[in-house]
């Protein structure tokens, strides 16, 4: 088996935007009640008494939207600083960014993924519900002005919406240090959107880019899924995230705790998730619920391969959105 040793941590199931492929308008979602929350210093203490212990030291921050997240500067200190951590990253829609990337970064945040699926406002608006096109392009700006490196943009590509895109998203990696991500769109949150078009593999978007520029695989890898090419004697990379026409659970290493902490083996399964909340406010010691991860870690591999799925249609064996689980 692989080894486990990333972490994504949802802190909120709420979002500002309303991406058409995750929580579209009108979606009716049951939010977490703020008392059944884990606070920061319930959070604080999980990650520093259980996952290190368990030899994690990768920990993602993500939501909804992690920046609507109450004090969230000092929680990211609280944890930048705990001995262990090797890794401390976010994934954002950037909207609050411009803001809050300088504070994020001195409080010990260094990695950060923004979301962009379109160069185009109008696109833009399209899939967010949002006309913030610029405050979040402003986002980007202030994250690169501070450090923040490897700074990602994610694409998810929806066909016939945000497509024919891709030279231009693609080209954004030619004279910039940035990481440039093609999703291919899964059918979670929105299964009308997705039944009515599919995704596009990321072997297709590969061949466009390959004919339009060309494309060699970067010496550059990432902790995750993503494939990651170049543009020759490009200054940044171009990931593609396959997880419907290829499958890469075989070197998956991670987990989810949702922000009402429940833990969830995998992202497409929620076969065998524990409530590592509710035993801590029983009064379960840390032992103990080192304990209840483990024995999910030790069923992890089983769950990856044979009861991943694919969430359409009746038998689909997971209930929550991306928004609730943070992708
Ligand atoms: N199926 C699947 N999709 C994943 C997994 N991890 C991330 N993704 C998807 O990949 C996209 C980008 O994820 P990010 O939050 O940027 O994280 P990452 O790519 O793991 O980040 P790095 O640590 O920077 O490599 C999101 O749409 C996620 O839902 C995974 O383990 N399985
Ligand atoms: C759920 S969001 C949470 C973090 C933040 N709100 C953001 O959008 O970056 C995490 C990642 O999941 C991706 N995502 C959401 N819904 C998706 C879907 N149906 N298929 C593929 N990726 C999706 C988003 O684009 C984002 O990169
Ligand atoms: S993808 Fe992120 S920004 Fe878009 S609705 Fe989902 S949680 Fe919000
Ligand atoms: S589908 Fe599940 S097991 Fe496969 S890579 Fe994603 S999270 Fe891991």
């Amino acid at each position: 088996m692989n080894d486990v040793d990333y972490l994504r941590i949802s802190l909120i199931d709420r979002c500002n935007f309303r991406c058409t492929y995750c929580m579209p308008e009108g979606s009716e979602i049951d939010y977490i009640h703020s008392a059944n929350m884990l606070t920061n210093r319930e959070l604080v203490s999980i990650v520093q008494e259980v996952f290190i212990p368990l030899g994690f030291s990768k920990f993602r921050l993500t939501g909804g939207e992690p920046l609507l997240r109450k004090e969230l500067v000092n929680l990211v200190g609280a944890i930048a600083n705990l001995t262990g951590v090797q890794d401390l990253s976010m994934t954002t829609n950037g909207f609050l960014l411009a803001h809050l990337a300088k504070p994020l970064y001195e409080a010990g945040l260094r990695r950060i993924n923004i979301s962009l699926d379109s160069l185009d406002r109008d696109v833009f608006r399209q899939i967010t519900g949002r006309n913030l096109w610029q405050q979040v392009w402003d986002g980007i700006l202030a994250a690169h002005a501070v450090g923040f490196a490897p700074l990602k943009l994610n694409v998810v590509v929806v066909p016939e919406v945000n497509d024919h895109e891709i030279l231009n998203l693609a080209a954004l990696s030619i004279d910039r240090d940035w990481h440039i991500r093609f999703i291919e769109f899964m059918p979670i949150g929105n299964d009308r959107l997705f039944s009515h078009k599919g995704w596009v593999d990321s072997a297709d978007l590969r061949q466009r880019i390959s004919d339009r520029y060309g494309l060699v695989p970067s010496n550059c890898k990432g902790n995750g899924p993503a494939d990651v090419f170049q543009i020759p004697n490009a200054q940044g990379t171009l990931g593609f995230i396959s997880q419907m026409s290829e499958c890469f659970c075989d070197r998956c290493n991670r987990v989810r705790l949702s922000a009402d902490g429940l833990l969830r083996p995998c992202l497409l399964n929620e076969t065998g998730q524990i409530d590592l909340k509710t035993a801590l406010r029983e009064g379960k010691s840390f032992a103990e619920l080192r304990m209840m991860v483990r024995e999910l870690l030790n069923l992890k591999a089983e769950i990856n391969f044979k009861e991943r799925d694919r969430g359409t249609g009746d038998q689909k064996s997971y209930f929550r959105t991306m928004s609730q689980i943070g992708g």
